[in-house]
């Protein structure tokens, strides 16, 4: 295996690697860090955990090293938490170079930003609705002159859907110079891989571990079968054994939506689990506060939305459950790749509901391993129902006193106003958004009918046409 220096970092960058414990490439920096500094496009998908961040960070700070000037590189990224993940790496590993970041975020104080961006950064890491309002709304900034563009977890940034990034997208692809170095990083890229090819500008180099499983070796995948009333009480009873087995954990629970989130924070904290939340109904400044207690350890047990399904790097986590089955194989993929990373081992826990079992055969199917049940004492788990399902009613009751719903169009319009953003404009600008989107595919939908019209229009003059045609040999047959 090759080392960092013989794959054209200097030294000086290698001494920062070892500083982060960094000594030996990962498969996906030694074959991606090359052809990133001879100057290609570069499509890397390697599973999780394996290190693409440093694979992208390190051929930036090596090639900014030699021509230092700001705005050099501009990062894509989901979600605000790994933004500012990103944002560190470049920071720790690009000291020397006294390096210049900005984070570009929803949820933090818009003026801010833009001061920031003024000062020309010589790295911005963005998601891109926040980046695109500031390209929309002043020219302060120029990234004419950017030299990468780097999309981290590409596929979800790319994925077309009820949430997608692709207006943004559109707006920042147009704020950049054609002639660049494109890079796409996702443990999940192969499905969108046209898509991702579109983006990147001039042939681009593509590698993808070999593997069939999307997933890491070391990670034990495990599943519960349980009817949907009594989950609860297999999380409950999952934890406990847990805590009265191991001294040093943490865990994330995964689940569904953000009200769940806050029941289960609520329901676990009543068995005394330290347990903390983090879902996008939270304030941003409460999102990083939380994610900061639990890297910490000062909570053992983060529930989470998918908003920490990606990316998210917190070495002491052992066990992620599901206690939802995810809808699609790669958002498992991502949820459980937040344990077993960097080569340490890992268990996956799934509940699994007489609702899911086809959701766990696709996951299966698309990530070649088979899940392995996990051993529970059913009686154990029936002793605790009762309690446990009293326990959750009385915290949704009381989360209901909180007009949690309602509150979280009170919290969006408090954070606009945070962010400087009028909340009526906003609404205003959101539907107008939609009423082109509907009449964009209204639209789409017109021209598919006229096509379909006249195909069929043009369908049926052959046919009449063959018919005459046979009519009139008929005719001189028999004439
Ligand atoms: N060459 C290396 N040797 C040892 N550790 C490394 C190396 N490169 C990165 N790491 C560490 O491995 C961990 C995972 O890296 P990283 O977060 O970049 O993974 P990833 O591939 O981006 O995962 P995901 O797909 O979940 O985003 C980090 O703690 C990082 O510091």
């Amino acid at each position: 295996m090759a080392d960092l220096s013989s794959l054209g970092l200097s030294d000086w960058l290698v001494r920062q690697c070892k500083q982060l414990g960094i000594n030996k490439p990962t498969p996906v920096q030694e074959q991606c860090m090359p052809a990133i500094l001879e100057g290609r496009d570069c499509l890397g998908c390697a599973k999780t955990g394996s290190g693409k961040t440093a694979a992208f960070v390190l051929p930036v700070l090596q090639k900014l090293s030699e021509d230092p000037y700001g705005i050099f590189c501009l990062v894509l990224t989901p979600t605000r938490e790994l933004a500012y993940q990103i944002a560190e790496q470049f920071r720790v590993l690009g000291k020397p170079l006294g390096l210049r970041d900005c984070i570009v975020v929803g949820g933090m104080d818009m003026v801010t930003q833009a001061l920031e961006l003024t000062n020309q950064p010589h790295v911005v890491v963005a998601t891109p609705g926040r980046l695109a309002d500031h390209i929309r709304s002043s020219n302060t900034f120029s990234m004419k002159k950017i030299q990468f563009l780097i999309l981290d977890e590409a596929d979800r940034l790319l994925e077309q859907g009820c949430t997608d990034f692709t207006k943004d997208l559109e707006v920042i692809l147009g704020a950049l110079p054609a002639k660049r170095q494109t890079l796409l990083f996702s443990a999940t890229l192969t499905d969108t891989l046209q898509e991702l090819k579109n983006i990147a500008m001039n042939k681009p180099f593509f590698w993808e571990s070999k593997s069939e499983t999307r997933t890491v070796e070391e990670l034990d995948q495990r599943y519960i079968l349980t009817p949907e009333k009594v989950k609860d009480a297999y999380l409950v009873h999952l934890i406990q054994t847990f805590t009265d087995e191991h001294d040093d954990w943490s865990m994330i629970i995964f689940t569904n939506t953000c009200k769940n989130c806050q029941i289960l924070t609520m329901m676990l904290r009543e068995f005394n689990f330290p347990t903390i939340s983090l879902h996008s109904m939270m304030k941003q400044k409460q999102r990083f506060a939380n994610l900061a207690k639990f890297k910490a350890s000062v909570f053992k047990i983060l529930i989470a939305t998918d908003v920490a399904a990606r990316g998210l790097d917190i070495p002491t986590v052992q066990v992620v459950i599901n206690h939802n089955t995810p809808g699609l194989p790669k958002i498992y993929i991502h949820r459980v790749g937040r344990t077993a990373r960097a080569g340490r081992s890992g268990v996956s826990i799934t509940l699994v509901t007489q609702y899911d079992i086809h959701l766990v055969q696709s996951i299966e199917e698309q990530n070649k391993t088979k899940l392995k049940e996990y051993p529970v004492e059913e009686k154990e788990v029936l002793k605790i129902l009762t309690q446990v399902n009293v326990t959750r009613r009385a915290c949704e009751i009381k989360l209901e006193s909180t007009d949690f719903d309602e509150k979280k169009e009170i919290n969006k319009r408090k954070q606009l106003i945070l962010e400087g953003k009028d909340p009526d404009l906003e609404a205003k600008r959101k539907a107008e958004l939609e009423k082109i989107r509907s009449q964009k595919k209204k639209f789409k939908q017109k021209i598919q009918e006229t096509i379909q019209r006249q195909k069929h229009g043009q369908l049926k003059k052959k046919l009449t046409k063959r018919k005459q045609m046979k009519k009139k040999k008929a005719a001189q047959a028999t004439a």
